[in-house]
């Protein structure tokens, strides 16, 4: 897996009153193989923009994107996967079938498409509810049927866009532990975009902490976690520096943002 961005701007066009708006950038970087890089910024700052970008779901105004070696533009490349905070799953496919749904897109053989999301529902905990629909699971239940779905893909590199966001902090601490369980078992290369400093710190072995709109990197930060660990670490004394140490930078920035929303 190799990803990496070159001078990436991304602008909206003038409508009306308003004159072209850049939402991004420019933003140069490159992720290294089986990395948890996590990307913490002002609201508004282009986060979500950003990890569009990376997917292939928006095109960059400047600058180049490139996974392994291939130009990303215009759609999700071959082994890439997204799971978002909104749940998207489809309400009217059973747990097995949403699980399912990419990799029956892709055309595998149905005895490995089974092997694959039994094997996801087993890892997510959604055994006994493959055949329950969306509506009848938690908000929990439904956000790892969708790590599951994107599980079922193996990934070599996992985007997630907010993925806890919309749960309570202990589910989101649970969840958080699980997605690093998933991260080990799979290789998998990971870029997680939070709101949480804590989450960041937690999770990752990079964070990238993002200016006010148009975003663009002004620290990045090694946790210099071991690849085994667990939500033990919050409670660490470097976990506290660490957080410390992210806050400091984001503060000014988040300040900038909310008083040009005001
Ligand atoms: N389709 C669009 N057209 C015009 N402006 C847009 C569009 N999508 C996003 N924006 C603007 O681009 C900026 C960056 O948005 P984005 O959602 O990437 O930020 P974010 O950092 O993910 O925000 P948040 O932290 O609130 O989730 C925002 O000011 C947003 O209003």
């Amino acid at each position: 897996m190799h990803l990496s961005l070159s001078d990436v701007t991304r602008c909206y066009p003038a409508q009306g009153e308003r004159p072209t708006f850049q939402a991004l950038g420019p933003v140069s970087f490159a992720l290294q193989e089986g990395e948890f890089f996590s990307v913490v910024g002002p609201s508004g700052c282009g986060k979500s923009t950003l990890l569009d970008v990376v997917a292939g779901l928006a095109a960059a105004t400047e600058g180049t994107v490139q996974f392994e070696s291939k130009p990303v533009n215009g759609c999700v490349p071959e082994g890439v996967a997204i799971v978002f905070q909104e749940d998207a799953s489809f309400p009217w496919l059973t747990v097995f079938e949403n699980a399912a749904f990419g990799a029956r897109e892709l055309g595998l053989p149905e005895a490995e498409i089974r092997q694959r999301v039994d094997h996801a529902l087993a890892f997510t905990g959604l055994s006994g509810f493959a055949q329950a629909y969306p509506a009848q699971l938690s908000g929990g239940m439904r956000q790892r049927a969708c790590i599951a779905r994107a599980m079922v893909m193996r990934p070599r590199l996992l985007l997630l866009d907010e993925p806890f966001g919309a749960l309570d902090q202990q589910t989101r601490l649970l969840m958080g532990e699980e997605l690093l369980k998933l991260w080990r078992e799979t290789g998998a290369t990971v870029m997680l975009i939070t709101h949480s400093i804590d989450e960041a710190v937690m999770l990752s072995d990079r964070i990238g902490v993002m200016s006010s709109r148009p975003g663009r990197f002004i620290e990045t930060v090694e946790t210099g976690w071991p690849r085994d660990r667990d939500g033990g670490i919050v409670s660490s004394p470097r976990f506290g520096e660490l957080t410390a140490q992210v806050w400091t930078r984001l503060r000014g920035e988040a300040m900038k943002a909310m008083a040009s929303q005001a």
